[in-house]
């Protein structure tokens, strides 16, 4: 089954439970008959060839406006992205049950649909395995032009320097991508994640964490491959070194995730994509609490203060016209 296919498939775990009901185009939104039929019965065309997005019984047309997602009866939807192993599913899992569970690598996509508050409103998230080939992640925002969606872009903190250029050039990708397909986006929030590893010795780490993070434990100087975004390399060999006293290590932990908020910054705006006057979107480099702990999904930092965010800037982005109604108005009145 194609990779749209399964995720016409995966809709419809979430659509069997919803009737039938309207959409804010009037339309009557469809269910799925089911992951294992795979058979789409909006279309009654086999998955493989559905070229529609289900969620929870609302099908968006793929012909649908960019004002179609601001549908007030279908949830606000979230997703997930960046390079494998990054923390996008532990965040998952810290909303819905506040506990730390071990996960594996998500094959393709996964949907949570998380309550938002007493009132029973959701947010869908939907998380993009990072092991999958960026041209596959990117059939997912295929599937979905003209729909609103928010963005929470995840980055290892202790990546490798290679493994952060591949972090920043998708982040860059993403959104370069999401914009020519004219999905609006409400709001994009950068997560630093793991930031407890800057803390604690290599040899504490297990499976793939560790492999992620020995980087940081040597004092040799990382081999570098030619940069496909200009990183200041040498700065960061520099602080790449964690040892020493408490208070050391502490100093260096700021260091590093500095260094990462300046060069994130960096990849964004040298691509123009964080110019407020260009952008329709918000965005947010979120790197810490309230508490200044730093995020760790882990350990559980920062993880409502990520959540808080991305309820807040999504309902501000809701409110916010998008740049194409902005557009549209602007051509009506000329
Ligand atoms: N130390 C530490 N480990 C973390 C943190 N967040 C996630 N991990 C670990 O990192 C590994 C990968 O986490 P996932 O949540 O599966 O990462 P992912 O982004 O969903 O990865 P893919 O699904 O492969 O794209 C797991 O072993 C997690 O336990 C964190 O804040 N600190
Ligand atoms: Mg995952």
């Amino acid at each position: 089954m194609s990779f749209i296919g399964r995720l016409c498939s995966g809709f419809g775990l979430f659509s069997a439970i919803r009737p039938r009901r309207k959409t804010s185009q009037g339309k009557t939104a469809h269910s799925v008959a089911g992951a294992d039929t795979g058979i789409c019965s909006a279309c009654t065309s086999s998955s493989d060839n559905c070229n529609c997005l289900h969620t929870r019984g609302t099908m968006v047309s793929t012909s649908s406006s960019s004002t179609t997602s601001d549908d007030a009866t279908s949830p606000p939807r979230c997703l997930l992205l960046g390079l494998e192993g990054s923390g996008k599913t532990t965040f998952v899992n810290r909303i819905k049950t506040g506990e730390y569970i071990d996960t594996e690598p998500t094959s393709d996509f996964l949907v949570e649909e998380v309550v938002v508050n007493k009132k029973g409103e959701t947010i869908t998230f939907i998380e993009v395995g990072g092991t999958n080939r960026r041209g596959i992640r990117l059939q997912f925002l295929k599937a979905m032009p003209g729909q609103a969606i928010s963005i929470l872009f995840f980055i290892d903190v202790t990546s490798s320097p290679e493994a952060l250029q591949k972090a920043f050039e998708e982040l860059v990708y993403v959104i370069t991508y999401t914009q020519e397909r004219a999905c609006s986006i409400h709001y994009l929030g950068v997560v630093l994640n793991k930031q407890d590893l800057l803390n604690s010795p290599p040899t504490s780490l297990s499976g793939r964490t560790r492999k992620k993070s020995l980087s940081w434990g040597t004092k040799k100087p990382v081999q570098q491959k030619q940069p496909r975004v200009d990183l200041d390399l040498e700065r960061y060999v520099a602080m790449e070194v964690i040892e020493g006293e408490e208070n050391e290590r502490m100093d260096s932990q700021s260091e590093i995730v500095k260094w990462i908020q300046k060069e994130t910054r960096d990849a964004i705006e040298k691509h123009k994509l964080a110019q407020p006057e260009e952008l329709d979107f918000y965005s947010e480099l979120l790197y810490t609490g309230p508490d200044g702990k730093g995020i760790s999904m882990k350990r559980g930092d920062g993880v409502q203060e990520v959540y808080h965010r991305l309820v807040q800037g999504m309902k501000a982005g809701r409110e916010r016209p998008s740049l194409s109604v902005l557009e549209k108005i602007a051509e009506e009145k000329l």
